[in-house]
């Protein structure tokens, strides 16, 4: 079966090959140890799984540990909502726009309807990457002139999708506004009135994380948790280095969905994500 994690996880696989430089039946502690070091997992995490297990590790017992940093409550059901409506959350530069162009693509190639809010209006490039995404994905796009009130985009895009009876609505929101309070005021206005204009809505808030960030990362979705509650999130730019691993930190610290990872720039680069597929994928770069 083709491995869609191996293209995320290449350069990762590269730096835990440095470490075990042939594949084998067991590992000591200690190879595991600089495997996950390698592959930038926190610290904290990797001494609580060593702790746990015995001196020789065999593939089995490498994938129960693992495994065990995604058992939390997880399990996300999306309604059958329509339109269904996702806000996209996230500090600038995480991927957002990249993000939303990848999920508009990924629906359409559903069969869905999908229409595109440009929530951002605090800066005007925002905005103007966005309507680009959407003529070259030919999606409805609704957007306003830089400094309007992003709420107003996100009524009117919803009520644009009740019109034409479109699936899907996705939300871009601002990542930076002149203060955090601004910032958090706007973000609960828009939800506010998301609720306005559909009852429910909106049904996931999703948050973009550079996976590259390590613990800053971190902390930005705690931030954003805080203010308005995260459903869940979506992990970029792994393809692009060797930190797969941070993918481990990032569900053990927040607890709370992976829904997607982002394997590339292009509209297809997405990929849902799945613990099984995740870990087996590291493991075989490592036990025969
Ligand atoms: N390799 C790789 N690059 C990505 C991924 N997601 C986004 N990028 C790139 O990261 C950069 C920032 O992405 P944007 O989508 O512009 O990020 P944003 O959060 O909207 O940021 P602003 O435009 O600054 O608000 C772009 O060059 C994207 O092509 C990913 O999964 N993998």
């Amino acid at each position: 079966m083709f491995n869609l994690f191996k293209k995320v996880l290449g350069k990762t696989n590269d730096a835990i090959k440095e470490v075990v430089e042939e594949k084998k039946k067991e590992i000591s502690k200690e190879e595991f140890e600089d495997i996950l070091l390698e592959a930038d997992v926190n610290y904290e995490l990797i001494e609580r799984l060593l702790d746990a297990l015995p001196a020789k590790i065999n593939r089995l017992q490498a994938f129960n540990s693992l495994i065990s940093v995604f058992q939390y409550k997880a399990d996300w059901k999306e309604s059958d909502a329509k339109p269904y409506v996702e806000m996209i959350i996230g500090v600038n530069g995480a991927g957002k726009t990249t993000t939303i162009a990848k999920l508009a693509y990924r629906y359409q190639q559903e069969g869905k309807g999908v229409i595109l809010g440009a929530g951002d209006t605090f800066r005007a490039a925002a905005i103007e990457q966005l309507i680009r995404w959407a003529d070259k994905l030919e999606v409805p796009i609704v957007s306003t002139r830089q400094g309007h009130d992003p709420s107003a985009v996100v009524y009117d895009t919803i009520e644009a999708a009740k019109a034409r009876g479109l699936d899907r609505v996705i939300i871009d929101t601002a990542g930076r506004l002149h203060t955090q309070t601004n910032l958090s005021e706007e973000l609960k206005k828009m939800i506010r009135v998301a609720g306005k204009a559909m009852e429910g809505a909106p049904h996931r808030k999703m948050l973009i994380l550079d996976g590259t960030q390590g613990s800053s990362s971190v902390n930005q979705a705690k931030a954003f948790d805080e203010m308005i509650g995260i459903d869940g999130i979506i992990i970029t730019k792994l393809d692009g280095t060797a930190k797969g691993g941070s993918v481990l930190s990032i569900a053990d610290e927040l607890q709370m969905p992976i829904f997607y990872i982002g394997t590339g720039e292009q509209p297809k680069d997405l990929i849902r994500f799945k613990a099984n597929e995740y870990v087996n994928t590291i493991l075989d770069e490592i036990f025969v």
